[in-house]
């Protein structure tokens, strides 16, 4: 048998993600010796509680609460705790100490990333992070290394994989909101506290990441915009459903030219969109994830697989680190990145799609001239108008008949459409705007 010497890999949580790492590294040890050139030995799992259960049989005297020890003796630290302390300190312990860290924590690379890396090149120290993005799907490494030398105009992705389960369910089984949140937690895809996955605080992070990296940039959080899915009903999904659509939620990041000044910026933003049935996003069921990427000279590419998961996303961490241990043993420069194109990120007033605008109308004569004229007013052109279900609602103390109108339009500047909305909103003849939806992909 051949004799290698170690790499000390210190495992920094045991729980969905850190559990299946552990399992997985301990059962392929052979092979991953064999494909580094060393062995990786698993010096210990900190964890917060030694006696929470854990979905994988490991060795007990792994564990450890004391997480500082851990990284003092490492050559890799995995960190998939989550949050923003303790886990900032420790990586930042763990690159000062000459380790190289491999993260899944998307809320603290959002957040904190900047540091983290220049304490990174500061001492000549590798952060590796694919699974932070889109769990198990390679995508970071792509935008890293393969499309480094080409220049990437848009990606239009789901990134969330609770959101898309709950979605689903809802679009293909009818479910209830609450119910498919209830499977989604029960089977690990969701954050420690879901409020992150349902008002798209995941799916924003990511997109900061995406974004930053793909226009060679620094997309700070806060300048994300971001809708969560709490305001998408049954109802909404039906309607949807019957217009040919399904409902997403998407991350999308594009190079736009600003209105206001002519300029070259970027956008980027996460929201429920339609989706036409026939789009290929409209097939990403469960919580799968997919990536597009629009590149100048590589046309459109498509990343699809499992966005979250334990195993699945042990994958991707497992594949980081083989990465750091073969420069441990072997030396080089890593991953290279670039953050010097300084874009200015526009609001969300800057960018073009379509809409799809519903709205409850008093049934009368003359309703549909006076909507039709807001959106002419306003520069909003109109593709489609459809009179839905009717109902009645109290005017005066009277029951007045009421209709449902969906009014699509062609491609039209956010703030225009936003104009026209608020104008709807004051015509006598409008009941209410039920709900404004945007529609993306060809
Ligand atoms: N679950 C998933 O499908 C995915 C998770 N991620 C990310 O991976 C990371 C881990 O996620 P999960 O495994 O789902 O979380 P989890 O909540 O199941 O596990 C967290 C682990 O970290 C330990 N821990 C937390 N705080 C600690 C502290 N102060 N000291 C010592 N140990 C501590 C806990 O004891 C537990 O073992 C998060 O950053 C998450 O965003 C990324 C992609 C997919
Ligand atoms: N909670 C996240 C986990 C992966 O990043 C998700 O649902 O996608
Ligand atoms: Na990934």
């Amino acid at each position: 048998m051949i004799e290698y010497r170690n790499v000390r890999v210190a495992l920094l949580g045991g729980g969905t993600v850190g559990a299946q790492v552990a399992r997985l590294l301990l059962e392929h040890q052979e092979e991953f010796a064999s494909r580094v050139g060393a062995s990786l030995e698993l010096t210990g799992i900190a964890v917060r509680n030694l006696d929470s259960p854990r979905s994988a049989d490991l060795p007990k005297e792994l564990f450890t609460t004391d997480a500082e020890s851990l990284i003092l003796g490492a050559d890799i630290v995995i960190e998939v705790m989550g949050g923003l302390e303790p886990a900032r300190s420790y990586i930042l312990q763990a690159i000062n100490s000459g380790a190289d860290v491999v993260t899944a924590n998307k809320a603290l690379l959002a957040t904190h990333g900047t540091e983290l890396f220049e304490a990174a090149e500061r001492v000549g120290a590798q952060l590796y992070f694919e699974a932070a993005v889109a769990g198990a799907i390679p995508i970071i490494r792509p935008l890293r290394e393969s499309l480094a030398g080409d220049r990437v105009k848009r990606i239009m992705g789901i990134v969330n994989g609770t959101t898309n389960y709950i979605l689903d369910k809802m679009d293909v089984e009818g479910s209830t909101f609450d119910d498919a949140l209830a499977v989604a937690t029960e089977l690990g895809y969701a954050e420690a506290d879901p409020t992150a996955d349902v008002d798209a605080f995941d799916a924003a992070q990511k997109a900061s990441i995406l974004a930053s990296l793909a226009f060679h940039t620094t997309i700070p959080l806060e300048s994300v915009h971001r809708e969560g899915i709490r305001e998408i009903s049954g109802k909404t999904v039906e309607l949807a459903k019957k217009a040919g659509y399904v409902v997403k939620l998407l991350a999308v990041c594009e190079r736009l030219t600003d209105p206001a000044t002519g300029e070259e910026g970027v956008s980027a933003r996460v929201y429920p969109a339609l989706i036409s049935r026939e789009h290929p996003l409209a097939a990403v069921h469960k919580a799968n994830n997919a990536v597009f990427v629009e590149a100048e000279a590589a046309g459109s590419l498509m990343f699809y697989g499992a966005g979250a998961g334990g195993p699945e996303t042990a994958s991707a961490i497992l594949g980081d680190l083989v990465s750091a241990a073969r420069r441990h043993v072997i030396g080089g420069p890593g991953l290279g990145a670039s953050t010097h194109a300084n874009l200015p990120v526009l609001p969300i007033s800057a960018i073009t799609t379509r809409y799809h605008v519903t709205l409850s109308v008093f049934d009368r004569p003359g309703v549909l001239a006076s909507v039709a004229e807001e959106f002419a007013k306003h520069g909003v052109s109109v593709e489609l108008v459809e009179q839905g279900t009717f109902g009645s609602e109290a005017v005066s103390g009277e029951a007045a008949p009421t209709a449902t109108l969906v009014i699509g339009t062609h491609a039209a500047l956010e703030s225009d459409l936003a104009a026209t909305v608020s104008a709807l909103a004051q015509l006598d003849a409008v009941s209410s705007v039920v709900s404004v939806l945007r529609v993306e992909g060809a």
